[in-house]
């Protein structure tokens, strides 16, 4: 279990982390979401102790990561997805890490049986791709057989197969009762791969809870309603809590209402419909609309949405 209370960082006049709190449950995937900036890798980087808070706390089981009595036994982290530039083959390389931690040889063979990198171990890490260097980086967070792993974007530029071993890995270790947590700035993503989503933006939780729960209270559905009468539909139906929006004289999107209510309406003043579709905003709508305000650079400004013609 990790828990953060009022965690906060500043490099500076730079707030890079800016109060957070959330729990991170064992048995459980949960997805670290934001846009780049948010503050995930400083978050991550404090509970591993490669950061100091400025104010707050975090803890992994109870105790500051310092506090640890055997830190690589209770915490495994992937933070970069930096190659490790060496001459020196997989297995040598877990087994230096091992060493220098005291764990046994035994355990390197384990790991590399199970990222699956057996094939390659004896080879040369430099000349490893992407993919490969991301399972010997989960190899090596794993060596402590910790109860809690933290992978800093483990899926980033990896093809489609590393992605789905990077998926099928976390859900294996979060089966076993270990804390998983892992950060993204995918929402598509997340919502395949994780359980619970934490949402940061701008060094600030928007959203915390199951992945559907946080979808659906993020996603405000409309429907789409044709009409050769809309602009006399949309005046009789905006109001309150109802948002018509025109795209032209037959076409509107209404927010605030269900299709049914809709078309009792619009029957009820006689007004023929040509379509009534309802719409549900994609996951990555969802995401957007969470973070919007947050992202620290827009590429371009936000659209307005207008009102009722
Ligand atoms: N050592 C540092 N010195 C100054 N500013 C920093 C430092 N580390 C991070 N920041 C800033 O703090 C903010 C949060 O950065 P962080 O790397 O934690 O975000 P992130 O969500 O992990 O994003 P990304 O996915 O782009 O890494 C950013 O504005 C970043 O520029």
């Amino acid at each position: 279990m990790i828990e953060a209370e009022g965690l906060t960082k500043h490099y500076g006049s730079k707030v890079a982390v800016d109060g957070v709190s959330f729990r991170v449950e064992p048995g459980r995937v949960t997805g670290f979401l934001g846009p780049n900036g948010a503050g995930k890798s400083t978050t991550m980087r404090m509970i591993v102790g490669l950061d100091t808070p400025t104010a707050g706390r975090v803890t992994v089981n109870g105790k500051q990561y310092a506090q640890l009595r055997a830190p690589l036994h209770e915490v495994g982290a992937l933070l970069e997805a930096k190659a490790v530039h060496t001459g020196r083959s997989a297995r040598n390389h877990l087994r230096a890490l091992a060493a220098t931690h005291g764990m046994p040889t035994r355990r390197v063979d384990e790991v590399i049986e199970m990222t699956g990198l057996g094939s390659v171990a004896d080879k040369r890490v430099g000349g490893f791709s992407l993919g490969m260097g991301q399972r010997l980086g989960i190899a090596a967070a794993l060596l402590g057989d910790p109860r809690t792993v933290i992978l800093d974007e483990p899926v980033n530029g990896l093809d489609p197969e590393g992605v789905k071993w990077v998926r099928t890995m976390v859900r294996y270790l979060a089966d076993q009762g270990r804390t998983v947590f892992l950060s993204s700035h995918l929402m598509s993503e997340m919502a395949i791969t994780a359980d619970e989503l934490v949402v940061i933006g701008r060094g600030r939780i928007i959203a915390t809870g199951p992945v559907q729960q946080v979808i659906e209270q993020t996603t405000s559905s409309s429907v789409l309603v044709r009409s050769p009468r809309a602009r006399e539909l949309a005046d009789r139906i905006a109001g309150d809590g109802v948002t018509v929006t025109a795209s032209d004289d037959v076409t509107l999107s209404v927010r605030g209402l269900d299709a049914a209510r809709i078309g009792d309406l619009a029957a009820a003043q006689g007004i023929a419909l040509h379509e009534l579709t309802p719409q549900t905003a994609s996951l990555e709508e969802a995401f957007m609309t969470l973070t919007a305000d947050d992202v620290e650079y827009h590429s371009s400004p936000a659209p307005q949405e207008g009102q009722a013609a």
